[in-house]
């Protein structure tokens, strides 16, 4: 079992560089099943949830090679496997699967899809949305089959805002007769990329950032290269890293304007943030006052940044109230930052947090992504010495998590199990 520690107390200082988002990257890797050709992507993050994703599709026949942050893609061999368990278990964006898969060989069956544990996450948007372009689906291997013979656009009114609906749909859409209009769409700047990796490959999607999204079906799809948009919700954790240790970070390779609630919250409770065309400098200070926040779809404030932010307000002066509307129990690491002395009660969906307390280093678990996340935040403002465990979570979406965090000055390391020899 890896392990991270963590010596707080040290104030970052410096500039780091943001890799390509894994929202994005999750989604543009299944979207080159539908080309026939090869696919190029730039900027692709260094996390597992991307290693995983290439090797399920090599499992399926395609020839993937990376090579630094370039990924090649080419799925013209690739054949409609079910897929029912394994790698498609582990994270949460294998139901791209079922719409690229669906697009592509007019079926696909797919296990339910893994990732972090946040409470119920259903997918009846996307069955909706399948079901729409006349997709049929029943259950079988002990997975979701689906099939059309034909896929045919249609209206397609989204009763929750998804980010996965979205695009999943989009993807499947793309390959049917006729258009599809997705109404009450996700609008965060992952489903822009797709749709723009997807007209890049001669697909006809208009409205992607809006929440009317139409989509012209096309026959073919090409090859094509692209740059995968830089990580917000990242950038959003070092600039809460900066901030937690009273730092001065420089956030390179970014667009502010996608962290634009995240900078004002921080701006809120008296964080000095100053944003440039592609990169954001993040002054701390030890006067924070405490916020409250409310999650929401984007533009709203991320629910991926919640956990992280958590644990900064531990150190405000004051009361602040967090509430996930996303996910309403998305609060697994307030039991380990309350082992680390923090003061936070959870009431419904609301965490209540109450500030200025001292966080002392002890063993604690990431029990998903974000969680890991505010722990490395709580480690690094805690005194004494911070040990955490679940770190696969933590690997699924922060690319070079260490190298990154100790060019900034922080006392942090990571240990290994050492393999037996026999
Ligand atoms: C791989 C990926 O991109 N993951 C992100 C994506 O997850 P994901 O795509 O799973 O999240 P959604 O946007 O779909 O979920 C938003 C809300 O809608 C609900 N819902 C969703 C689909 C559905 O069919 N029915 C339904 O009720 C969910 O339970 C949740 O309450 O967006 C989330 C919300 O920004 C982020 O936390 C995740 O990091
Ligand atoms: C919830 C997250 O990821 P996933 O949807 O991939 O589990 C996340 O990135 O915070």
């Amino acid at each position: 079992m890896e392990k991270l520690f963590i010596r707080g107390g040290q104030k970052l200082a410096g500039r780091i560089q943001i890799s390509g988002a894994k929202n994005s990257a999750v989604a543009l890797i299944p979207a080159a099943i539908l080309a026939d050709g090869e696919v190029i992507l730039d900027n692709v993050p260094d996390i597992s949830d991307v290693h995983i994703y290439s090797e399920i599709l090599q499992d399926l026949g395609a020839v993937v090679e990376r090579d630094n942050d370039t990924l090649r893609i080419d799925s013209r061999h690739i054949e409609a496997k079910p897929m029912p368990n394994g790698k498609v278990k582990e994270l949460r964006a294998s139901y791209y699967l079922m719409g690229a898969m669906l697009g592509r060989f007019g079926q696909a069956t797919v296990g339910m899809p893994g990732g972090c544990n946040l409470g119920p996450r259903p997918i009846d948007q996307h069955i909706k949305g399948f079901e729409a372009l006349g997709a049929t689906l029943f259950h079988k291997h002990g997975a979701l089959h689906i099939e059309a013979k034909q896929l045919v656009g249609n209206k397609i009114f989204l009763d929750v805002v998804s980010v996965g609906a979205t695009i999943n749909i989009m993807l499947a859409a793309c390959r049917a007769k006729g258009k599809t209009v997705i109404e009450n769409a996700a609008k965060e700047p992952e489903i822009i990329d797709v749709a723009t990796l997807l007209n890049a490959m001669g697909a006809n999607i208009k409205g992607a950032g809006t929440d009317v999204i139409r989509i012209e079906g096309t026959k073919n799809l090409h090859g094509c290269r692209h740059s995968i948009i830089p990580d917000r919700i990242e950038a959003g954790t070092y600039m809460i890293f900066a901030a937690a240790t009273g730092g001065d970070v420089v956030i390179d390779n970014i667009i502010p304007r996608h962290l634009e609630s995240l900078i004002a919250k921080l701006r809120e409770m008296n964080v000095r943030v100053e944003e440039d065309d592609d990169a954001v400098r993040v002054i701390g200070n030890e006067k924070y006052e405490a916020i409250d926040i409310r999650t929401l779809p984007y533009p709203g404030f991320a629910t991926d940044l919640q956990q992280p932010i958590t644990s900064l307000l531990t150190a405000a002066s004051g009361t602040s109230i967090v509430t996930d509307n996303i996910y309403h129990t998305r609060f697994k690491h307030v039991d380990h930052l309350l082992n680390m002395g923090a003061k936070i009660k959870v009431e419904g969906r609301s965490a209540v947090i109450e500030g200025r307390t001292l966080l002392t280093g002890t063993r604690v678990t990431a029990t998903d992504l974000r969680a890991g996340a505010a722990l490395i935040v709580a480690g690094l403002m805690a005194e004494g010495v911070t040990e955490i465990t679940g770190v696969h979570h933590i690997d699924r979406g922060y690319a070079n998590l260490e190298e990154k965090l100790r060019s900034l000055g922080a006392d942090m390391w990571r240990e290994k199990p050492i393999k037996s020899a026999y």
